[in-house]
């Protein structure tokens, strides 16, 4: 898949589904097919914490998720892990203000690639931009129990400082989203909403991601009339 243009990023943006297998209470390869079929737009392979897989495990399930995402034109990103990016040839990477800096990915994966980047403030969205980034990552909105060293909780102010800053890159909310408080990450003017829990955390996975994908997909619908 060839780096898509602002505008698909925009649009890919809307439902990203970050997860790795110790987000899952199904296997890992149900849970996105399911996600896919109730209208992901974005995945991160992000697999962290307690439990990760790690060596030719986490090799493989990377694979194997890619996989299912190429079967469904569903644009495969690789969280933190610039080898595993190069190795699959994925779509793209997502970093955060710990890991390697934008500016040496670009500089090894080159201008075809998606770079993400998380950004806490103004200054770090203006320093992504300057090192390559294509979208910036934003939170943690709400409360998050699926990242254990997330930042303090922001509300909606950075998406609302970056607007009023004129900072127009394709951005993303983060932290503790759910489908009753994602409306006011939009009304901020962020282009999606990244969730781990509310779609990998769920029995119904399907039914779960349906009803994020109809709330995005009309909010952003309304907001073009
Ligand atoms: C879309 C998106 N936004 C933010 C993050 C967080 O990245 P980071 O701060 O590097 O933390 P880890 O995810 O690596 O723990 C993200 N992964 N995706
Ligand atoms: C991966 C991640 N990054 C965050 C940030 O603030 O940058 S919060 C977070 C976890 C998101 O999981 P959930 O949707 O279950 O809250
Ligand atoms: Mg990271």
């Amino acid at each position: 898949m060839s780096k898509p243009d602002q505008h698909q990023l925009r649009q890919y943006l809307r439902l990203y589904l970050v997860m790795g297998s110790v987000n899952c209470t199904q296997p890992p390869e149900e849970v996105l097919t399911s996600a896919i079929t109730g209208g992901i737009t974005l995945f991160q392979f992000r697999e962290k914490g307690v439990g990760a897989l790690t060596g030719q495990a986490y090799y493989q399930l990377a694979e194997s998720l890619q996989q299912i995402c190429r079967e469904h034109k569903i644009p495969f990103i690789v969280n933190d892990d610039i080898e595993l990016a190069i190795a699959l040839d994925a779509d793209g990477i997502h970093v955060g203000q710990e890991d390697i800096p934008a500016d040496q990915i670009r500089a090894r994966l080159g201008q075809n690639k998606m770079i993400g980047v998380s950004a806490h403030s103004v200054a770090e969205a203006r320093q992504a931009i300057q090192d390559g980034a294509d979208y910036l990552g934003i939170g943690p909105i709400y409360p998050t129990t699926s990242k254990a060293d997330a930042e303090a909780v922001q509300g909606t102010r950075t998406i609302t400082a970056l607007k009023n800053h004129q900072i127009h890159i394709p951005l993303v909310g983060i932290g503790g989203i759910h489908a009753d408080n994602a409306e006011p990450i939009l009304t901020a003017g962020a282009d999606g909403i990244a969730v781990i829990s509310a779609i990998a955390g769920q029995n119904n996975v399907e039914q779960a991601t349906e009803r994020l994908n109809t709330l995005t997909k009309h909010f952003i619908a309304n907001q073009k009339q």
